[in-house]
């Protein structure tokens, strides 16, 4: 008994020291925050608390049915993860183009200036990533390309640049417009669908193995995918961990594989997943170091046989130690497969509400590919004519931005200019680009800005003029002008024109500077050939609920869309899209 109520003292003693500390760090912080002379909002638990990022939504629906400003207060409304995503442009509107959030760990700068914006990412050095975030992915092994910072990231970069070269970018084309064409015909098959977001995963990991990791796997629909080799039961122990990715980066992968703790069912399996992919990697590594050792490596270009170049590398500041590969490798699985699945989860729901959109898509697809089957595709020259599929994926990406960002100021002050104002940003303050604001901001992309809508990527006949000097010269109002999609008149596609974004730090989807996304032509030569297949010969449409009309069936997937945007892990994504039954058929 007297060690029970020890045992509550002193958690009741914790408790009262953690409370104390954290509100002395949140005062001093304040302070800090306050030498900015820019509006600040408090909140109390910082965003990037391991425990909170479990629990923060759940226990933020529960304040926010407490009346009163108990319920609405900066808790409810700044501090659970993706708060900016429901917030939209409203802070930015309130507050100007900067604004601090204090926490008891970091004041976060929200910046929404673009100028101010490019400024930041050009100078990396002044404000480089907040690796601390990214930390986070070190466990399969690391540091790795998204977590090392200085000369160690250098080689790490220039290791994964290497290998993601038009090579791999010509792998890229055909493994997915031949995966693309097997899960269009596996669609077609069932008419009904409700498996979007599992295929689409699946398609794009499976691009993602060939790619960089030489290994090749036909497609298999959700539900009809058993791990029966042992090949198939690596992507499936990555799928499970993705799925469960917060639970890891919270508890690391050694807490499920302790054999004595009383794990329930679900988290075995994941421990399982973590087993299973930890001896995959090894095995990938191991074969590539072999055949490296009998000199049978030569012309092998993917990313596992760079990987293990440079961990026999003998050079100083060249090498990477077994670990570092392992982190690398999941890593770039996380950061390659996810993304680009999460984003093109979202263009099939905003084609399945749009179809003069899908019709406007296959015109160029046709008129392109002809009838050539997909295996007679070529990247060299048809991936830069689908201009129209280019122009959705930007679209897509302005409007659903899926990965946060955020830099830091390490230990010194910064300086920014703000619209003209000289902001003194103190040491040790992360710095955000409020993506959101500046992708919506109607200044920069026309009273349209909200909507999706990937023709303002396109410039025509009637802007000709401007876009014969650059694309990028071209205006708002003719960018607004772009071709009429419900009418289809635009048939004069020797004019069309892809065109860049308005101004430089107005599109900040794969990031800019020396820490912008390697992956960035991966993504879309891989977008590109997947959206091809699947739209040429097909066509999508929400399945109708009773006397439904077409209009009624729109809007009830836009609402979907915004209802179900939020950040199920560490990205964006469209959350259970199989609650949304799609139609799949033929146009042929
Ligand atoms: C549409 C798809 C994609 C989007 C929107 C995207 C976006 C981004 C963004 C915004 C960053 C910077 C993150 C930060 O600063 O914290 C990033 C970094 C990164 N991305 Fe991507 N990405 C995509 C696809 C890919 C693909 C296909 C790969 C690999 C095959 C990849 C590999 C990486 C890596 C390794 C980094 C870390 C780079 C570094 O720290 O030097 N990404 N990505």
């Amino acid at each position: 008994m007297a060690s029970i109520l020890l045992g509550l003292w002193v958690v009741v003693a914790l408790g009262f020291a953690w409370t104390g500390y954290s509100g002395y760090c949140l005062y001093i912080n304040y302070l800090q925050a306050c030498e900015m002379g820019i509006p600040i909002r408090i909140i109390p638990i910082d965003h990037l608390n391991k425990m909170w990022l479990l629990v923060d939504k759940q226990i933020v629906s529960l304040v926010r049915r407490l009346p009163g400003v108990l319920g609405k207060n900066n808790l409810t409304r700044f501090n659970y993860r993706g708060w900016h995503e429901h917030d939209r442009m409203r802070a930015h509107d309130e507050m100007g183009d900067a604004f601090v959030l204090v926490t008891p760990s970091h004041n976060w700068l929200y910046i929404a200036d673009p100028d101010a914006l490019i400024s930041m990412y050009r100078r990396g050095k002044d404000f480089p990533r907040w690796v601390e975030i990214t930390k986070m992915l070190d466990v399969f092994g690391g540091p790795n390309i998204a977590t090392a910072s200085g000369e160690q990231w250098r080689t790490h970069r220039k290791v994964v640049q290497s290998s993601l070269n038009e090579r791999c970018n010509a792998l890229v084309w055909s493994e997915a417009a031949s995966l693309g064409d097997q899960m269009a015909r596996h669609w077609a098959s069932k008419r009904m669908f409700t498996s979007v977001g599992e295929d689409v995963r699946t398609v794009s990991l499976n691009i993602l193995c060939k790619a960089c990791f030489g290994q090749s796997y036909a497609f298999q629909g959700h539900n009809d995918s058993v791990p029966t080799s042992p090949s198939a039961s690596f992507r499936f122990s990555l799928l499970t961990i993705m799925e469960n990715v917060l639970l890891i980066l919270a508890l690391r992968p050694r807490f499920f594989t302790e054999p004595w703790l009383p794990l329930p069912n679900a988290w075995r399996e994941l421990s399982k997943a973590c087993i299973t992919f930890r001896e995959h990697m090894a095995n990938f590594y191991n074969q590539k170091r072999r055949l490296l050792n009998e000199n049978k490596l030569a012309g092998d270009s993917t990313l596992i046989a760079s990987l293990a170049r440079a961990s026999q590398n003998k050079e100083e500041g060249k090498s990477l130690t077994e670990s570092e590969v392992y982190g690398t490798m999941f890593v770039v699985s996380f950061a390659g497969h996810d993304t680009t699945a999460h984003l093109i989860t979202f263009a099939i729901f905003y084609l399945a509400a749009n179809s003069f959109v899908q019709d406007w898509l296959s015109n160029e697809l046709r008129r392109v590919l002809g009838h050539r089957p997909p295996q007679e595709w070529n990247y060299h020259s048809d991936f830069p004519q689908l201009k129209r599929c280019m122009a959705i994926l930007y679209e897509t990406l302005r409007v659903k931005t899926l990965v946060p960002e955020v830099k830091w100021t390490s230990d010194r002050p910064q300086s920014l200019d703000i619209k003209g104002r000289t902001l003194t940003i103190p040491p040790e303050t992360l710095v955000i680009p409020s993506y959101i604001h500046v992708h919506n901001n109607p200044r920069i992309w026309g009273a349209d800005a909200q909507e999706w809508r990937p023709a303002r990527w396109i410039a025509g006949s009637r802007t000709k003029k401007s876009i014969s000097i650059h694309p990028s010269s071209c205006t708002l109002s003719q960018r607004r002008d772009g071709p009429e999609l419900k009418s289809n008149l635009y048939d004069d596609y020797e004019e069309e024109v892809l065109l860049s974004p308005p101004s430089r730090g107005s599109y900040l989807g794969w990031s800019e500077g020396t820490r912008d996304c390697p992956g960035k032509r991966f993504s879309q030569v891989e977008w590109v050939a997947i959206m091809a297949a699947l739209f040429r010969d097909w066509k999508v449409e929400p399945r109708r609920q009773g006397n439904e009309t077409f209009t009624e069936a729109r809007t009830r997937v836009l609402n979907f869309i915004d209802k179900n945007t939020d950040y199920g892990g560490l990205l964006l994504q469209l959350m259970h899209p199989e609650s949304l039954p799609l139609v799949w058929s033929s146009t042929c």
